[in-house]
């Protein structure tokens, strides 16, 4: 099956607080967003990414490297992530076959490895019905409160934090994701909407270096960790 990547970079980054929307920030000389395009490129699989960003961002025409890049698109955003989810893969359906794979990646997760985006692709191809979501096992200890102020302890090896990218089958997901907001579901990310229609999506683990940048301690976190990876040499040997 194809793959095409859907990026959601339309939000405003509140909680980052920073002068520009955060995917904007610079990380390792690129821009936050440049970052996570270029990861997910890394892979040829990807054929073609389309890039929700606002009607009116004035930031993206001059992120060169991505507004004349040929294998991306700009699609406007939403005012939710899922809508700009889901105006990017309306995009992309309307360009792309029944057969094909959407790989649904957060702007603000520069942190995407070769080697994991290689996995999730594999594991997706080769259950593509099921889809896969790249997480993290819950390590603390984690409690559910009630509205009554009760708590309750998890059980936390049945916990995982998912990340993205989360890749399903680009029509079931558009089906789902609509069907799952007309319902009122909070879909907060693309596993929701297809557990909400049924599916139970493939958990693969992925690093902590994939952990979404929200405020300006995961910025700090994110660039010590992607600086302590093992960079290639001239003759492509890899080091630490
Ligand atoms: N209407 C929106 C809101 C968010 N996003 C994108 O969804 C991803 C994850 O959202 P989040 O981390 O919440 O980003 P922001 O909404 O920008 O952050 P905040 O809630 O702090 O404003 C980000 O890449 C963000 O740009 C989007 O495409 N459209
Ligand atoms: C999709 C996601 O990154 C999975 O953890 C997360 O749900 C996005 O939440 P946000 O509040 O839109 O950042």
């Amino acid at each position: 099956m194809s793959v095409i990547a859907i990026i959601p970079a339309a939000g405003i980054g509140q909680r980052m607080g920073a002068e520009v929307p955060k995917q904007y920030l610079t990380l390792l000389g690129k821009s936050i967003l440049e970052q996570s395009v270029l990861a997910l490129l890394a892979d040829t699989r990807v054929q073609q990414v389309f890039i929700a960003v606002q009607p009116d961002d004035p930031y993206f025409s001059a992120q060169t490297n991505l507004s004349n890049h040929p294998q991306v698109v700009r699609v406007p955003g939403g005012a939710s992530r899922a809508q700009s989810v889901l105006h990017g893969l309306a995009a992309a359906q309307a360009l792309h076959g029944p057969d094909t794979l959407a790989l649904v990646h957060d702007a603000a997760r520069p942190g995407l490895s070769k080697k994991l985006l290689t996995a999730l692709l594999d594991q997706a191809q080769q259950v593509p019905e099921r889809g896969v979501v790249a997480a993290v096992p819950a390590w603390d200890t984690l409690k559910q409160t009630n509205k009554h102020g009760q708590v309750q302890t998890l059980d936390r090896s049945l916990v995982w934090h998912a990340f993205t990218p989360q890749i399903f089958p680009l029509q079931a997901l558009l089906d789902a994701m609509m069907k799952a907001e007309r319902a009122g579901v909070n879909v907060t990310d693309e596993a929701s909407a297809m557990e909400f229609m049924g599916v139970s999506p493939i958990l693969l683990e992925a690093e902590q270096q994939l952990r979404k940048i929200t405020c300006p301690d995961d910025l700090i976190m994110v660039e010590a960790l992607l600086k302590a990876q093992p960079q290639p040499t001239e003759n492509g040997v890899e080091h630490s």
